[in-house]
């Protein structure tokens, strides 16, 4: 049984009297492929904003890796982080958004060395020649002399992934990876991560729309509702054979006419 590489232990989120997450407690395991699904506003997308430092939180304590992301421990106590202890700590995870976030004025491959260099101190031919094997894995080598706007959207999401894998993180994390692409170029991009998945050692936490791919892809799958865990369990289990009324009702909703 492998170790939990991320816990939130009873975290809590909110935005004024607005609470997105209520004593959330949530683990994920190493190399686990988690997909968390559920209906809009339900604070999937907070979850990871959470990991990569976007978003603070209101009470609980996150771990990563065993240390706490947003506390250090002070003479037994625990404190609110500050910058360095958050800046080493970000270069364990790495996020693939929605709407692609690449620089647009750099090319392909300035996009993949750029923080290798600048946050991580890597030579510039180390950092290109991993460009070049990143590129390579997501089918875009020829593509590293372009700009951003010169791709369609599923290659720009592909060179999104691969900026990730550049920083060598443990954990991925893809906040809707496909759903600012149009349905012809939403497989390309899945086609990436299925290869991600399979034959890499990657922690995964995925938050999708796509209910066929989380059945395919994850290895556990929550269903969130208000801030919390609603439901969990294998693909089989939670698609399959749901449990709860809440989770019936949005996996029909969702599914319907697949
Ligand atoms: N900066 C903010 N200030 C106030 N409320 C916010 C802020 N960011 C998010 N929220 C609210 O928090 C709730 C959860 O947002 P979150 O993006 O995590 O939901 P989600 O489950 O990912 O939804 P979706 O599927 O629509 O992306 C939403 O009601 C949202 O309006």
């Amino acid at each position: 049984m492998s170790e939990p590489i991320i816990v939130f232990d009873k975290v809590k989120k909110a935005y004024g009297n607005f609470t997105v997450l209520q004593d959330l407690d949530f683990h994920v395991n190493q190399g686990e492929k988690v997909t968390i699904i559920g209906p809009s506003g339900s604070g999937k997308s907070t979850v990871l904003r959470i990991l990569m430092t976007l978003e603070t939180i209101t009470d609980g304590v996150v771990y990563v890796g065993g240390d706490p992301l947003w506390h250090e421990n002070k003479n037994g106590t625990l404190v609110k982080a500050g910058e360095a202890h958050l800046r080493k700590m970000r270069t364990q995870l790495g996020m693939v958004f929605q709407q692609f976030n690449l620089f647009p004025h750099m090319t392909v491959l300035r996009n993949l060395t750029e923080a290798p260099r600048v946050v991580l101190g890597m030579s510039k031919a180390e950092a290109k020649d991993r460009a070049e094997e990143l590129l390579a894995l997501v089918g875009l080598s020829e593509h590293a002399q372009k700009f951003p706007g010169q791709l369609s959207g599923g290659q720009q999401q592909r060179v999104g992934i691969a900026r990730a894998l550049a920083m060598r993180p443990k954990i991925l994390l893809f906040d809707e990876p496909t759903s600012a692409l149009d349905p012809e170029l939403v497989g390309e991009v899945l086609n990436v991560i299925r290869t991600l998945a399979s034959e890499h050692d990657l922690t995964m936490l995925m938050v999708t729309h796509e209910m066929r791919f989380a059945r395919e892809i994850s290895d556990r799958v929550c269903f969130f509702d208000k801030g919390k865990i609603h439901e969990e369990g294998t693909p089989d289990e939670l698609f399959g054979n749901p449990q709860k009324e809440r989770t019936q009702q949005f996996l029909s909703a969702v599914t319907e006419g697949d």
